[in-house]
Parts: structure tokens; C-alpha cells; sequence
């Protein structure tokens, strides 16, 4: 890594956020390591530019590269606009969670489709603030589009043991402790399949930067509900992801070999979601009302925007 260029050139367009255990990486390339100071502090750690078949991807872990950054002091917004300003528009992030239905047993993947806020109003949750207001559309939070890519490659790894779950509602609680018991069957009775402490505000960020974001849950226990299962620990969550990696990897290279091609480049450029914040937020606050500090956050992420 030392010898590394620190700049990239090329655009990268997808990026992987490794979550717990998802640290690296292995078996790309490395071209270049960059780390992009942002109007919100840099991001959880300098971002990997890695090549896969000759096509650059980023790759970032949320946790830091030691995994010292607790959940609730991910730098949401740095991660999510230093993504955006080396190109990227298309975001897979990686999550270990516990599940909340018998049928999502341990080492399996849930492609989510939903996502209940569990979070406490701790992290920064929005780029749209300091005198430039805007309000997203969040009621599907992840990208259909990606998700049905997503399904596509795990099914196809079902030989390798790879079980999918095509869809599912993430819980994102605060954390860093887990849940009570109460509250894990609460989860369970309001139909939530998997939890995490990570989904949000990432999600919402990706959206408001007009970011196509697709989560991939990995189940590591069962939680605290289950009536046989041992109550979920940090061994037994890092015992599954370890025992798994090599699926998880897998599957996230699979994933981004169906990306590269040229039937999917409309989708990874997130054409569909190109002006949805930048159009909504030039209309929402009229420009005398406009103050200077949200202004300069917003044009980091979308230069010119005002113009
Ligand atoms: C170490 S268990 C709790 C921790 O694991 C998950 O991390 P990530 O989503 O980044 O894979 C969960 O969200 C918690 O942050
Ligand atoms: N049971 C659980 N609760 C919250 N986050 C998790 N990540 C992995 N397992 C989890």
C-alpha cells in the first residue's frame, strides 16, 4: 500500500462498503489509495482503487482499517460524498446481521428491501441543512435494479452452498449493545427479518446524493429471540463471518463481473436517480434564503449546482 499512488485518474463508478469482518478486499488489484477530505471530515479510511477484469472499483470499510470506528461514529456523510467525488454512483455495502426468522439461519445472504429506523437521532443524517433545505423520496431505500442483480448471482452460487433471501426488512437499531429480548421479539412482531446498527443513515445519504445503494446482509446469529439458539455475541458474529468470507467474496465479485457489463452501465451510473435531489432542492429553498455553509456542503457533492 505504501507505494501506491494517492490520486486516481479514471473514474471509478461502483463501490463496496465492507462492513464487520469485510474489511478488504482479496484477489483484486490495487492501483491507488485516496483519501478525500470532505466538507463533513474524511471518510472511515483512505478508499481502495482496485481493478477487477480492468474495471476500477473502490473499495471503502465503514468500521476504519482496524474496525475502531463504533457504528454510531461512522462518518456517514464523509464516506458517502468522498464516494460521490471520485465518481462513484453505484454502492453495494456489506453488513453482518442478526436474524429475526427461523428460516434465515446463520451464513445466509438477504438481499433487504426494506428498512425499519431504530436509530436515536445520534448520527448526521443529511447532507440538506444550513440554509439549503430538500426531502427525498425513501419509500423503497434500497435499488430494485441492483437488488434483482444481486439475487441473480447468489442463486447462481446456490452449488457453492450460497442460501439467498430475495427480500427482507432491515432493522437498523442504534446499538453498539444489542437488543433486549423485549425489543428483539417487538422486531420480530412488527415483521423484520434481519438487524443491523449500519443500514442508516447510509441509505438515506446515498439517496440524497442520488446514489444507487443496495445493502447485502449476511446473517451471523439469531439474535436474542430464539428459544434454542446461544444469544448473539461479537465471537459468534466474527465466527460466521470468517467461516463465510469466502462465500461473501464470491458473491460481491460475481456481482461486480454482472455490473461491468454493458447492459447494466444506465443502471450503475444511476440514471434513474440523476436529478431527483439537485432539481428538488434548487426548488425547495429560494435563493435569498439560501445560507452559505449549506450551500458550499451541497456543491461538493453536486458542483455546479447553483450555477
Ligand atoms: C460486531 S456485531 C455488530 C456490528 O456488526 C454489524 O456491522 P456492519 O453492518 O458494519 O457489518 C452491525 O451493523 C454492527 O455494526
Ligand atoms: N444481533 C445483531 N444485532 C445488531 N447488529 C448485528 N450485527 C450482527 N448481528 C447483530
Amino acid at each position: 500500500m505504501a507505494d501506491l499512488p494517492t490520486s486516481y485518474d479514471g473514474s471509478v463508478l461502483i463501490a463496496v462498503i465492507g462492513g464487520t469482518g469485510l474489511q478488504s478486499l482479496a484477489g483484486y488489484v490495487p492501483v491507488a489509495v485516496v483519501n478525500p477530505k470532505t466538507p463533513w471530515g474524511y471518510p472511515s479510511a483512505p478508499i481502495h482503487i482496485l481493478k477487477h477484469n480492468d474495471v476500477p472499483i473502490a473499495f471503502l470499510s465503514r468500521h476504519g482499517a482496524y474496525h475502531e470506528i463504533a457504528p454510531h461514529e461512522v462518518p456517514s456523510r464523509a464516506n458517502i460524498a468522498a464516494l460521490r467525488s471520485i465518481g462513484v454512483r453505484t454502492v453495494i455495502a456489506f453488513s453482518a446481521v442478526g436474524s429475526l426468522q427461523e428460516e434465515i439461519k446463520p451464513r445466509d445472504f438477504v438481499v433487504p428491501d426494506q428498512i425499519i429506523d431504530r436509530t436515536k437521532g445520534v448520527r448526521p443524517f443529511t447532507f440538506f441543512e444550513k440554509g439549503v433545505v430538500g426531502h427525498v423520496g425513501f419509500a423503497d431505500p434500497f435499488d430494485e435494479k441492483i437488488a434483482k442483480v444481486v439475487r441473480v448471482c447468489g442463486h447462481a452460487l446456490a452449488g457453492d452452498g450460497v442460501v439467498l433471501h430475495d427480500k427482507g426488512t432491515v432493522v437498523c437499531m442504534e446499538g453498539p449493545q444489542f437488543s433486549t429480548r423485549a425489543e428483539s421479539n417487538l422486531y420480530r412482531s412488527w415483521g423484520g427479518s434481519v438487524i443491523n446498527m449500519s443500514a442508516l443513515p447510509e441509505a438515506k445519504l446515498a439517496r440524497e446524493a442520488e446514489m444507487v445503494y443496495q445493502m447485502i446482509c449476511m446473517a451471523t446469529d439469531y439474535d436474542c429471540w430464539h428459544s434454542t439458539a446461544d444469544d448473539v455475541d461479537v465471537e459468534m458474529v466474527m465466527g460466521h463471518m470468517s467461516a463465510n468470507s469466502a462465500n461473501a467474496k464470491t458473491l460481491v465479485g460475481a456481482v461486480l463481473d454482472m455490473l461491468s457489463k454493458e447492459e447494466h452501465s444506465d443502471t450503475v451510473t444511476a440514471k434513474h436517480w440523476e436529478g431527483k435531489s439537485t432539481g428538488m432542492i434548487k426548488f425547495m429553498t429560494k435563493k435569498e434564503g439560501r445560507g452559505a455553509e449549506g450551500i458550499k456542503n451541497v456543491e461538493y457533492l453536486f458542483p455546479g449546482v447553483f450555477d
